[in-house]
């Protein structure tokens, strides 16, 4: 519960956020490093109180008028979402703000619209209820105000998941198992991590159960030739590695300079010797050219619009328009075309995103296969079921944060039979 000393703190953080250039996370840790004064326990507060602002940011800018006055923002989250009595909040107020935050307890927000409720912008819920229909859409958008917890994966190459609980028991007191990912437990969230000797040594990495079921429907086996096309930071690659049991090959590309920077870092301490991780200029470098037919996975995770993550990054709602959204599905299509060319006879593409949107995963894909008569989609429920993870979805995974609890994930496993 927000110490209500912090409010001006929160205020001037949103300040900052809200502008929506470059990712909240980082803003707020550069608020925290020039402000040495708060402790863990109030950097925890006021974590709390900005994302739960972000999450439901249309919602508490309609009961602020619209006007971006960022302490009534908070004062709003307080008293309206977090059930804190305007008394409780009176000596950190003026007269004018307890007078304002007096006259919110009596607005009428039954009639404002789903995505005012829901904080979500209007093309965005129009997409969804296209797609799911009002009453899982409206399910949907309550299942992103609710925040996720910590996932950790543990690093196999290093100890059992039974070994880590025994270890994490002493000093965490709500240890879930996953559902699904044999390799996962779920955690409180602002569990902090990042001193731990677990995660420094490389026996645990953060890393959502929907990307760790992935890892297992890429189905790789020991000895494999494996390329994660946008490996970002390597948070699936590093997955797979464990999985081959440090065997064969994996090939982990991306643009981004820094993410591959990242990823090298935590392949040191991971202990795999079987991943290579290298920056590309784009989908068609040239470097790839040598490798084509030479793989029996291929992963191609994609950029997309992030829908399936708004739980962990609420800031995305607000970044996107429908014209991002047609600019994705141009890069996704001409990555897969060119992700394609790296697969060997028999061997597989896989594609996936973090995304809910038909328009990103089930049409690409259609997409794709029209296109290309040499691959056939194949079911990832068999997959899983030969992987031992307990979870039926279909030909596709399909994950949402309101069914299954994890991010919303979408993969699609595809063969080549030429
Ligand atoms: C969804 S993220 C990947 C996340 C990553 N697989 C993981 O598990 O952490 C998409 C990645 O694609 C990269 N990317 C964007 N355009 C690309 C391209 N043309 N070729 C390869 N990677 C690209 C981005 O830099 C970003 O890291």
């Amino acid at each position: 519960m927000l110490n209500l000393n912090l409010i001006q703190h929160c205020a001037n953080i949103l300040g900052e956020i809200l502008d929506f250039h470059g990712p909240a996370d980082m803003k707020l840790s550069n608020y925290y490093r020039d402000h040495g004064e708060l402790g863990q326990k109030d950097r925890g507060e006021i974590a709390e109180c900005i994302y739960g602002i972000i999450r439901r940011l249309r919602f508490l800018k309609k009961l602020n008028e619209d006007d971006l006055n960022y302490k009534k923002l908070v004062i709003a989250w307080l008293i309206k979402i977090e059930g804190r009595s305007i008394r409780d909040l009176e000596h950190g107020l003026s007269k004018e703000e307890i007078e304002w935050a007096k006259s919110l307890k009596s607005r009428d927000t039954e009639k404002y619209t789903w995505p005012e409720k829901l904080s979500l912008p209007d093309w965005l819920w129009g997409l969804l209820v296209e797609q799911y229909g009002i009453e899982e859409a409206v399910l949907l958008g309550r299942s992103f105000l609710e925040p996720a917890k910590l996932d950790i994966r543990v690093n196999t190459i290093k100890m059992t998941r039974d070994e880590l609980i025994k270890l994490l028991t002493k000093e965490v007191t709500d240890i879930e198992v996953m559902k699904y990912s044999p390799t996962g437990i779920r955690i409180p969230r602002g569990t902090s991590l990042s001193r731990n000797p677990l995660f420094i040594e490389g026996k645990i990495e953060v890393q959502d159960e929907s990307s760790q079921i992935l890892s297992f429907v890429i189905d790789a086996k020991r000895g494999m030739m494996v390329a994660d096309f946008c490996a970002g930071a390597g948070g699936k690659s590093l997955a797979v590695g464990a999985i081959m049991k440090n065997t064969g090959r994996i090939y982990a590309y991306d643009i981004s300079e820094k993410r591959i920077i990242n990823l090298g870092k935590r392949l040191k301490k991971s202990g795999l010797s079987n991943l290579f991780a290298q920056k590309i200029k784009n989908e068609k470098d040239a470097k790839l050219k040598k490798l084509n037919g030479k793989f029996d996975r291929v992963l191609a995770d994609v950029p997309c619009s992030g829908t399936g993550t708004f739980r962990r990054n609420p800031d995305l709602k607000w970044k996107n328009s429908m014209q991002d959204l047609d600019e994705l599905n141009v890069k996704q299509l001409a990555i897969l075309e060119e992700a394609k060319k790296l697969v060997k006879k028999e061997g597989r593409l896989i594609y996936s995103t973090c995304s809910l949107l038909k328009r990103e995963n089930e049409s690409i894909v259609e997409s794709f296969l029209k296109n290309n008569k040499n691959f056939r989609s194949i079911s990832v429920d068999e997959i899983l079921i030969k992987n031992q993870v307990p979870l039926s979805t279909g030909n596709f995974l399909k994950l949402t944060p309101l069914h299954q609890k994890t991010d919303g994930f979408f993969a699609a496993v595809l063969q080549r039979i030429d």
